[in-house]
């Protein structure tokens, strides 16, 4: 029997998981979801956006905007990429990507360099416009990481939870 031809590339497979990480966040407005992979393709780590741990979701702020910004889930909102980093529980991160739903700010950019992750992978650029993405851009540049647009073969991927279609 020939191999199946409409298997997922790498690329789908990270993004997806990144993608179904994100599911797990509780802001309303923007979901991200983060996957850091070893240059042989091992996946090292994983996070969502979300507050940090001991800090309710159900008390602190998913606002937007307020009068006093910590009134918004700005100052305290912990994003996907850093998650993701502070998740790999102190394994060496040199040479691996991450595949993330949403370009890094400035914030994660700098963890990123510094935890020695080579490329970053992303899908959505929505902020491009932002002094924070403009700031990163300017750090990957200087410090040698490359930056790749997700290019995906299947428009969407289809998960069925029902046991009969295994
Ligand atoms: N790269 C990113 N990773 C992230 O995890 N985030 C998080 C922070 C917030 O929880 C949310 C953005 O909220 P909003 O400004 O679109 O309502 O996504 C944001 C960015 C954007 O730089
Ligand atoms: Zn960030």
């Amino acid at each position: 029997m020939p191999k199946r031809e409409n298997y997922i590339s790498w690329d789908e497979y990270f993004m997806g998981i990144a993608l179904l990480s994100s599911m797990r966040s509780k802001d309303p407005s923007t979901q991200v979801g983060a996957c850091i992979v070893s240059d042989d393709n091992k996946i090292m780590s994983v996070g969502y956006n979300g507050f940090p741990r001991g800090c309710s979701d159900d008390e602190y702020p998913w606002e937007r905007s307020a009068d006093c910004s910590n009134d918004t889930k700005y100052p305290f909102v912990c994003h996907a990429e850093l998650n993701a980093i502070l998740n790999s529980g102190g394994h060496n991160l040199s040479g691996s990507r991450i595949y993330v739903a949403l370009f890094p700010c400035n914030e994660c950019a700098k963890a990123i360099i510094q935890s020695g992750i080579k490329e970053v992978v992303y899908m959505s650029d929505k902020y491009a416009e932002t002094e924070s993405t403009i700031a990163s851009k300017k750090m990957f540049l200087s410090a040698g990481v490359k930056l790749t647009k997700f290019t995906p073969t299947h428009k969407n991927l289809k998960i069925s939870f029902d046991e009969s279609d295994v």
